[in-house]
């Protein structure tokens, strides 16, 4: 089963760099998340793998580069830009010339419209389609070949909730027999419901290659949500003890700086009565920002943060 190793991957725009120095490895059986803001270089490093953009650095499948491999359409699926469909051709039709140029049997276009919940509607055009339909037409031709490895850049956008539970389920399932899959978003809040592990790209650099827990652990907040009876104490007692409390709505407080244990401990000592104590782990965009900022921070030598594997 294919491993993706990317290895320097680099382009330049005129002056300006849209992808740095980008190395991580892909394994297969899981869903890995490649996960960055709008123009972090997401899309240039996804073009760069599959050999369709000029810069530096290289990519290996199972140690071939895309070039090289000799059937390229049964090895690797790509979604890079859903948008490329004939105006009047249908969706059958479309996938059957894919199918065709690939030296595959013409009953694959159905398999696959069937496989993306798209059968019902093979015999219309994709102009009608909406975006989130165009996705699944766009997956379907990724799918053709039967590929071990998918490369899906925001195959999410514009998909509704029904349609992104399909696309989680349809991924987790593709990955779960054994394949490999990468899939980019911007939207944290996606790849936080999937991903097992990510790659995290900004400003066209690498932030982190690292399992999505050890990833939110690095780099997330932790609060500590207590409710007191005596929340003017609690809050001085935090302060005073090296902790924050950012929140506070009545007897509620939310406390940084300091564990559950640290919080109890600090209110037995005071003999405050506490009604509520519970741990709050930070989302994965609140992770993603404290990472960015920290690669900032250290500039360009140590914008790599090291997350334990
Ligand atoms: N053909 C191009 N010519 C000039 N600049 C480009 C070109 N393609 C991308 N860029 C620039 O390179 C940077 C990275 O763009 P890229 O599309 O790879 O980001 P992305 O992470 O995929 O963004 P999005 O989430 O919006 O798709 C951006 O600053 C973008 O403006």
């Amino acid at each position: 089963m294919a491993r993706i190793e990317a290895r320097g991957l680099s382009k330049r725009f005129g002056g300006k760099h849209a992808v740095r120095d980008v190395s991580f490895d892909v394994e297969p059986g899981r869903i890995t998340g490649f996960l960055g803001p709008n123009g972090s270089g997401k899309s240039t490093t996804m073009r760069l793998m599959l050999g369709l953009d000029l810069g530096q650095g290289e990519t290996r499948f199972d140690g071939e580069t895309y070039r090289e491999l000799a059937d390229p359409v049964r090895r690797v699926g790509a979604l890079l830009d859903s948008g490329a469909f004939h105006p009047r051709r249908s969706a059958r039709d479309h996938l059957r010339m894919i199918a065709r140029g690939a030296g595959l049997p013409p009953s694959r276009a159905d398999e696959v419209l069937n496989q993306v919940g798209l059968g019902a509607v093979a015999d219309r055009p994709p102009k009608g389609f909406s975006l989130g339909m165009n996705q699944r037409l766009g997956l379907a031709a990724a799918l053709i070949g039967r590929p071990d490895t998918l490369l899906l850049d925001e195959p999410a956008n514009g998909m509704d909730p029904q349609g992104m539970r399909w696309l989680r389920d349809f991924l987790e399932h593709y990955a779960a027999e054994g394949n490999t899959v990468f899939v980019s978003s911007h939207l944290l809040a996606d790849l936080e419901a999937f991903a097992e592990h990510v790659v995290v790209i900004g400003q066209g650099r690498l932030l982190a290659d690292s399992p999505l827990k050890a990833f939110m652990a690095a780099h997330g907040v932790e609060r500590v949500r207590v409710r007191t009876t005596e929340p003017e104490q609690l809050a001085a007692a935090v302060e005073d003890a090296g902790g924050a409390v950012p929140e506070r709505d009545g007897e509620r407080l939310t406390v940084t700086g300091l564990d559950v244990k640290a919080v109890a401990e600090l209110a037995a000592s005071r003999r405050l009565l506490v009604t509520e104590l519970v741990a709050v782990s930070g989302s994965l965009e609140e992770a993603f920002l404290n990472a960015s900022a920290a690669s900032v921070e250290y500039g360009t030598d140590q914008a790599r943060i090291e997350v334990t594997r």
